[in-house]
């Protein structure tokens, strides 16, 4: 039989009566470990070796780990001290333990949790009490910590062990160790003869220079084989999302809208007939900049219209709030907490000029809120906003648009609920069913923009619009539950790298 080199070697220091780690064979064989646990794999396809994975487990003290060990715990020295003020018989004054104890600065705290959590005596109102039982000559800890650093793990305490990695004495860091044995067949084919094919199943930088590469064989993939897993760069899933549904847009014939991340209040909530005394003004608790504090390029026509829809009103009878309004207000530069304000920048016809009905617009892009952190908010997500301006438009094209978008991402269980907000009448907030928990999901906000809104924009006609989460979306399709694994500084590699692409 004829295999490729990397194999023939790994099947002769391979053993039929025990299981070699690949690194040993790897080292018999002359070979790079990556090279022999390839070849191992490849054998292993066509039933030659098994290969055998293990995961090993090594500890190592840290440097606090390995300090406590050569002296004592904090704990045990704040028991000492406290034995020897009397905290035996009853309580004592903290500060006087703490000082005879001669521990300082964080080991207090340190000692202090400890001491409680192991039952060695109480503390109370600045007062502390040692356990005249409390056995810390054989302290769990101290003794797991021993066998660590004597290279005893074996006769550790499993959960003293968890405690000392908790309190960051103990580092673990885990090995997978693969081995390889020759199977039945695997000792048939290597007493029936196996030689090396000549077969290269590597093109190297040599063979390219040499020119050898044109008249060597190469070896077949097998791409059945099961291989190491690398782990390399790749997009992240809500990237990948947010281009999904840029084109799931593009194909029900919307075009795409970009502006300022920071931008004037006057495009994010003064546009939006937003009253600047008003509480619903900060309802997405924006983060106002210092730097720069003010926008100087404002439209004055259409500031003019803004200023008059919110002090006198629109239409014949002046509808609205007749609230104060000053330029200086609308002036002031914010992180934008919705991309309403993009679509107060396009509808306006200074983006883009003069809109011409049936129009689409979108855009997925970050938006910035003072929230407060928990599984399904961040500071900043990103929004789906998007609008469409005709001619008798209805609720009805609102819930149809959304039943068709979110159809492509497989989510047909689209609820409705009667909202309010301040821009927009009717309003209507949608939800989704999460697919783990079966909890309802708030997964956006939508409406038709109100004639007070519109008019000013020079806006004659419908428009309906919606402001989506992505977040959310990638909720619902993928299941996960807390977004802080997705994105942010706790999210979760393995679950980033592990998921797979939906399409
Ligand atoms: N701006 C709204 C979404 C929205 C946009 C347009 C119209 C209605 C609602 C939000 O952030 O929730």
């Amino acid at each position: 039989m004829k295999r490729p080199q990397a194999q023939v070697a790994v099947l002769q220091a391979a053993d039929a009566q025990e299981d070699r780690r690949i690194d040993d064979v790897a080292a018999d064989a002359d070979l790079k470990p990556e090279a022999a646990t390839r070849a191992a794999f490849e054998l292993e396809a066509d039933g030659l070796v098994s290969v055998a994975e293990e995961t090993l487990e090594h500890y190592e003290l840290t440097e606090e780990g390995d300090r406590y060990v050569r002296e004592s715990l904090p704990e045990q020295d704040l028991y000492e001290a406290a034995i020897d003020a009397g905290a035996a018989d009853g309580p004592v004054q903290m500060g006087q333990a703490i000082g005879a104890s001669g521990l300082d600065g964080g080991a207090v705290d340190i000692a202090l949790s400890n001491y409680a959590r192991k039952a060695y005596g109480e503390i109370d109102s600045g007062e502390i009490t040692a356990n005249p039982d409390a056995d810390t000559g054989s302290d769990p800890e101290m003794l797991a910590l021993e066998a660590v650093a004597d290279g005893r793990v074996e006769d550790a305490d499993a959960d003293a062990l968890d405690q000392l990695e908790r309190r960051g004495l103990l580092d673990v860091r885990e090995e997978t160790v693969r081995s390889v044995r020759l199977t039945d067949d695997g000792v048939t084919a290597l007493m029936e003869g196996v030689e090396a094919a000549e077969t290269v199943d590597q093109l190297t930088p040599e063979l390219l220079t040499s020119g050898e590469w044109e008249d060597v064989a190469f070896t077949e993939y097998n791409v059945e084989a099961d291989a190491e897993d690398v782990s390399h760069g790749k997009e992240h899933i809500l990237r990948q999302t947010a281009n999904r549904v840029k084109d799931t847009l593009v194909g029900m014939g919307f075009s795409e809208m970009e502006g300022p991340h920071a931008d004037a209040q006057f495009w994010i909530n003064d546009c939006l007939f937003m009253p600047q005394d008003h509480p619903a003004r900060t309802h997405w608790d924006q983060f106002a900049l210092e730097q720069p504090d003010e926008i100087h390029d404002l439209p004055d026509d259409l500031v003019e219209r803004v200023r008059s829809a919110h002090k006198e009103g629109v239409g014949p009878d002046g509808e609205g709030y007749h609230s104060p309004w000053t330029e200086d207000i609308a002036r002031g530069m914010d992180l934008r907490g919705h991309t309403t304000s993009l679509s107060m920048r396009y509808l306006s016809g200074h983006q883009v000029g003069e809109l011409d009905p049936p129009e689409r617009y979108f855009s997925v892009e970050k938006v910035y809120r003072n929230d407060t952190l928990d599984p399904t908010h961040l500071l900043e997500f990103f929004q789906i906003e998007g609008w469409v301006m005709a001619e008798d438009l209805s609720v009805r094209d609102l819930m149809g648009t959304f039943t068709e978008f979110y159809e492509q991402f497989g989510i047909t269980d689209l609820e409705f609920k009667p909202h309010y907000n301040p821009y927009t009448e009717p309003s209507f907030e949608l939800f989704g069913t999460h697919p783990e928990t079966g909890e309802v999901v708030e997964v956006g906000n939508s409406g038709i923009f109100r004639d007070e809104v519109l008019t000013p924009l020079g806006v004659d006609c419908d428009v309906m619009a919606w402001g989506l989460s992505l977040e959310r979306l990638l909720m619902l399709m993928y299941g996960f539950e807390d977004i802080r694994d997705v994105h942010g500084t706790l999210c979760d590699l393995e679950l980033l790298r592990e998921t797979e692409v939906m399409r």
